[in-house]
C-alpha cells in the first residue's frame, strides 16, 4: 500500500510538521515522518495547508436505494470525499426505507464498495416511516451495519408513546434517536417560514413553534427515561434556548445546525426560485445570528449537511410544487470557515470539533473524530484556507444541481482526503483509483 508524506501541514491548534500515513495510520510525525519514509512513499507538500481529522457528517441523504436518479452511495460519497469527509451517516428516508438489517447492510455494503467514505447507515424508528410501529432496531444494532443512529427524518416521530418507547430501546446498545422536529399539525401545507416575508408572498407559513414543541418535549422524555436524544438540523433561536436550558439541567441532548441555516435567510424565497426551499425552512437573520452564537459557545454541538439532492424536475418548478432539500457535502466546510471562523466564532480546534470530533462519538463512528497523532487511524484532510472557490453546481460530483449557494464565492478548498491512509483527493480531484475500481 503506497505511504504518503505529508510536508508542513499544521494540525489543528499546533505548528506545521511532517505527517507520516502508512498502513491506514499515521506513523510518524515531526522529523521522525521524513526519517522513517521509504522510497515509495509519495511526498505532498502541504505548506500553509490546514490538517483536520476527516470530516464526519451525521446527517446526510445519499438517495440509494430508490432514488438514484438523484444520488447513489457511489456519487454521494464521492462528493462527501471531495468535501472533506471521512465518514457519512446516511438517512433511512429510502425506498425501500432503511427499517430492516438487509436494507442497512446493502447501503453499508455500497459503502464499502464505493470506497470514497465510510458509509454509516441511520435505521429508521418506525416502520416505513409511518410513524405507526418500532421498527427491528435491535436487529439493525446488531447487524453488520452496526446501527447507532436511528431517525425517521423527514418526518417527526410525533407518536409520545413511541418516542418514548425508542428512547428506552436504544438505550440497550447505545443508540441515539435523531429526531426531525417538526410538528405535523402546525405544519400542514406549510411552504416557509411563518414571519413578516411569508404575509408579503402569501405562501403558507411554518411557525418557529412546531420545531419548538417537538424539541421541549423530546428533551423531557429523554430526561423521564435517561436516554440521550439528537436533534436534528436545529434553525430557530427559541430552539437554541430550549437546548440550552435542557443542557443546563444535566439532559442528554446534543443538536445540529446545517451550513445553509448559518448563511441563508427567508428573504431569499422573494425570488420564488425553489432552490431556497428547504425542510426547515430558512429562517430570519436573527435567527441566523443566534445559530451562529450557539455553535460558538457550544449549545449547538455539530455541524451536519443535511445534504438533500433532488433530481432537476423535482425543483425545475413552482415553489408549492418544489420537493423539500438543498445540497451541501461540497461547500459545508467552506460555509462553516465563511459564517464561523472568518468571524472569528470558531478557530480551527472548533472547525474540528463540530465537523469531526462530536459527530464522531454522537454516532459512534468508529475510527474517526480522532486526534492527529501517532497510533491514529489515517483519516485526514488537508484545507487550503487561504483559497476562494466560486460555488458551480454544474461541476459538482453530486447527481443533483439543487446548491443554493449557486454563483457565491467562497472560503477555503479540500486539497486531499485520506481514509484510512488511502488519499480519495489529491489536488482537489478525486483518485479514481483509489480501491482499484471505478464506476
Ligand atoms: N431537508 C429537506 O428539506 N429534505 C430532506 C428531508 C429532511 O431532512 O427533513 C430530504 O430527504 O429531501
Ligand atoms: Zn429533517
Ligand atoms: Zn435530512
Amino acid at each position: 500500500m503506497t505511504s504518503h508524506l505529508i510536508r508542513g501541514a499544521a494540525p489543528v491548534g499546533a505548528e506545521p510538521t511532517d505527517l507520516l500515513l502508512a498502513d491506514g495510520v499515521i506513523t510518524a510525525t515531526g522529523p521522525d515522518a521524513a526519517a522513517q519514509a521509504g522510497s515509495e512513499t509519495r511526498v505532498l507538500d502541504a505548506d500553509g495547508l490546514v490538517a483536520l481529522p476527516g470530516l464526519v457528517d451525521l446527517h446526510t441523504h445519499l438517495r440509494e436505494p430508490g432514488r438514484e436518479d438523484a444520488e447513489t452511495v457511489w456519487s454521494g460519497t464521492r462528493a462527501a470525499a471531495l468535501g472533506g469527509f471521512t465518514a457519512v451517516h446516511a438517512m433511512a428516508n429510502t425506498q425501500p426505507v432503511a427499517d430492516t438489517a438487509g436494507v442497512v447492510e446493502q447501503v453499508w455494503r455500497l459503502g464499502r464498495e464505493a470506497g470514497w467514505t465510510d458509509v454509516l447507515p441511520v435505521g429508521a424508528v418506525t416502520v416505513g416511516l409511518a410513524g405507526e410501529q418500532l421498527a427491528e432496531l435491535g436487529a439493525m444494532a446488531a447487524s453488520q451495519a452496526r446501527v447507532r443512529v436511528f431517525s425517521d427524518d423527514g418526518l417527526c416521530v410525533w407518536d409520545p408513546v413511541l418516542m418514548r418507547r425508542a428512547l428506552e430501546y436504544v438505550k440497550a446498545f447505545d443508540g441515539v434517536i435523531a429526531q426531525h422536529a417538526q410538528e405535523p399539525r402546525l405544519t400542514a401545507g406549510a411552504q416557509m417560514n411563518e414571519g413578516v416575508v411569508s404575509s408579503e408572498l402569501g405562501l403558507t407559513g411554518w411557525p418557529a413553534v412546531a420545531e419548538e414543541a417537538i424539541i421541549a418535549r423530546d428533551v423531557l422524555l429523554a430526561e423521564h427515561v435517561g436516554s440521550r436524544v439528537h436533534i436534528c438540523h436545529l434553525s430557530t433561536a427559541g430552539s437554541v434556548e430550549i437546548v440550552r436550558w435542557a443542557k443546563a439541567r444535566g439532559i442528554d441532548v446534543t443538536a445540529e445546525v446545517t451550513p445553509h441555516h448559518l448563511l441563508l435567510t427567508d428573504d431569499l424565497a422573494r425570488s420564488y426560485d425553489p432552490v431556497y426551499k428547504v425542510n426547515p425552512p430558512l429562517r430570519t437573520q436573527e435567527d441566523v445570528l443566534a445559530l451562529r452564537a450557539a455553535l460558538a459557545d457550544g449549545t449547538i454541538d455539530i455541524v451536519a449537511t443535511d445534504h438533500a439532492p433532488h433530481p432537476v424536475e423535482a425543483k425545475d418548478c413552482e415553489w408549492a410544487d418544489a420537493a423539500f432539500g438543498m445540497t451541501g457535502l461540497e461547500t459545508a466546510l467552506p460555509v462553516v470557515i465563511e459564517t464561523m471562523v472568518e468571524p472569528g466564532l470558531l478557530d480551527w480546534a472548533g472547525v474540528a470539533r463540530v465537523l469531526s470530533t462530536t459527530p464522531a462519538r454522537i454516532g459512534r463512528a468508529e475510527g474517526h473524530g480522532r486526534p492527529i497523532a501517532v497510533g491514529e487511524p489515517a483519516n485526514l484532510t488537508l484545507v487550503d484556507p487561504a483559497a476562494r472557490v466560486v460555488v458551480d453546481g454544474a461541476h459538482q460530483a453530486t447527481t443533483s444541481r439543487n446548491t443554493p449557494f449557486q454563483g457565491r464565492t467562497l472560503p477555503g478548498r479540500v486539497v486531499a482526503t485520506f481514509l484510512r491512509g488511502r488519499a480519495t483527493v489529491l489536488d482537489a480531484q478525486p483518485v479514481a483509483d483509489h480501491t482499484g475500481g471505478t464506476r
